[in-house]
Parts: C-alpha cells; sequence; structure tokens
C-alpha cells in the first residue's frame, strides 16, 4: 500500500531518517515509536505527501506521491494532524461531510449518500449527538474524535494518524485503538500511527517502526521489535516488560526515590 525507498529526511544540519526501506501492506497495522523529535511526525508527513523527502521517494500503490493528482491521493490515504485549529463556524457534520470532497470532482457533494457516511462516522466515533455543534465549541477530546470521524469518512485504504489517542479519555482510547485495528484486519485497511503509549501500541499494532532521530530506524512485527531491551534503546530509558494473560505490559524502570 506504501514503501519508501531509501527515503532520507534532514531537518537542518540533522538527519532524522537516513536510507529507509520499508513498506506497509493491506491489513497492517504500524505503530511508529521514539523519544520527542525523534522524527515521528516529519516522517508521517513525508509518507502523507505534505513533506518533500530529502532523499529517495515514497510510493502510495506503487506510484511516486508526486505522480497522483492530489484529488486521487486524497481517495488513497487520510492523514489526522497531531493538533489543529478552528478558524471558522463550522458545524461538526460539515467538518466530517467536507472529508467527502474527493469522491465528488467538481459536482453538488452533500448527496445522500455522502450524509450517510458522515453520520455513520460519526456514530462510530460516539460524536453524533454533536452533529450541529459549532467545531469551535468542542472539547479536545470531542474534537478530537470528530477529527477521526471525518478520516473514517474520507474512506481510503490508507490511515496516518498522528497520535490518534491524544486528549481522549481511557474508555476512547481503548474504543478508538480497537476501531483502528479491526479497520486493519476485517476491511484490510492500512494503518500507520504515532503514538507514546507502549502497551496501546502493543495491544494493536501488528508491525512497528522505532526511530532513533540519528538516522538509525528498526522495523519489523511487534513481536520483534517491541522488546524491551530494543525500547529501552530507542527511547532512551530502560524498560521492564512483565507478560499477563497473554498480553505484554512494558514498565518504565524509575530509580528508587
Ligand atoms: N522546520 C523545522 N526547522 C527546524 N527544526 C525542525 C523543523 N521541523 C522539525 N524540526 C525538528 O525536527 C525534529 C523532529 O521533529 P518531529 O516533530 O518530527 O518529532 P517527533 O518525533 O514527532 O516528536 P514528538 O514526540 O515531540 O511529537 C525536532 O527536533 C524538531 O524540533
Amino acid at each position: 500500500m506504501i514503501q519508501t525507498e531509501h527515503l532520507d529526511l534532514h531537518v537542518g544540519a540533522r538527519t532524522l531518517v537516513r536510507r529507509l526501506d520499508w513498506a506497509a501492506h493491506p491489513g497492517q497495522c504500524w505503530s511508529i515509536i521514539g523519544r520527542n523529535g525523534a522524527g515521528k511526525s516529519t516522517l508521517l508527513r513525508t509518507l502523507a505527501g505534505l513533506r518533500a523527502p530529502s532523499g529517495g521517494a515514497v510510493l502510495v500503490g506503487g506510484r511516486a506521491l508526486d505522480a497522483w493528482a492530489p484529488e486521487e491521493l486524497a481517495r488513497q490515504r487520510a492523514f489526522l494532524a497531531q493538533s489543529r485549529h478552528d478558524a471558522f463556524a463550522y458545524s461538526v457534520i460539515d467538518t466530517v461531510l467536507s472529508a467527502r470532497h474527493p469522491y465528488h470532482a467538481g459536482h453538488y457533494w452533500e448527496g445522500s449518500d455522502d450524509h450517510q457516511a458522515a453520520l455513520n462516522a460519526l456514530a462510530a466515533m460516539e460524536v453524533e449527538d454533536l452533529a450541529a455543534r459549532d467545531v469551535r465549541t468542542l472539547s479536545g477530546g470531542e474534537r478530537q474524535r470528530v477529527a477521526i470521524a471525518a478520516m473514517l469518512a474520507q474512506d481510503t485504504p490508507l490511515l496516518l494518524l498522528d497520535e490518534p489517542a491524544n486528549a481522549l479519555d481511557l474508555a476512547h482510547q481503548v474504543s478508538v485503538m480497537g476501531l483502528l485495528a479491526r479497520l486493519c484486519r476485517d476491511q484490510g485497511k492500512t494503518v500507520v500511527m504515532i503514538g507514546h503509549d507502549l502497551n496501546l501500541a502493543y495491544r494493536i499494532s501488528t508491525h512497528a517502526l522505532l526511530l532513533m532521530g540519528d538516522g538509525r530506524w528498526h522495523a519489523g512485527l511487534v513481536a520483534d521489535t517491541m522488546q524491551p531491551a530494543l525500547l529501552g534503546d530507542f527511547l532512551g530509558h530502560p524498560i521492564d516488560m512483565v507478560e499477563h494473560g497473554g498480553r505484554r505490559i512494558f514498565i518504565p524502570f524509575e530509580a528508587s526515590a
């Protein structure tokens, strides 16, 4: 679905990612893991086509990103940014309906199918009762769920999400992550997301991409990559792990007080 060939990412004099050869296939759910400033958001924005690579290439469906027309690409991948600023008084339903725009080149696009798709997405995120609200009046967690609903309404095979669990309470973190896992497992979607919660990432991801922030990276199945020694190395902090009821639980070591 998406792959990189010898991808380099530089910011200023720093190399964040060096020669990344990586691919995410339908049905796979990838977590990108690394410490603050390691380059996770820069990489995700590059995968979305919002930032040019410093070297190498990103391919979606086997075609270089710049070979896709913007509207065509918007039918292939949806992107959830880490933060957003709402300058205007749009309603929640209009915000989600606007995600249907790629399906209506040059035509009136608020057809009944689109309304249904938007309402279904709002219901999946448990925010259907907010449909008429001005987005500027929503709480942080409600706004995040509306943004994810818009991604669902965009109905793309590839979803790129920068910290989807941001601002969500515990119950919604678990339900949103569970939904993303089901989209991969049951509908063959490809999910690539950034997250700082290792336990949540391990529960729902099939694969992980670890970034060191100095060019080095490590990619593979979660069972192989999400190992305490490797995670501790990439996160710059020692991590312990316990197996409990078939689950792995990661615990950061704490110096005794
Ligand atoms: N335009 C820019 N000019 C200079 N430095 C930049 C620019 N954009 C990003 N950086 C730097 O590149 C590094 C990577 O940033 P990025 O946002 O990708 O990190 P991240 O891994 O997503 O971090 P976090 O976990 O804090 O969200 C950071 O040190 C950041 O300050």
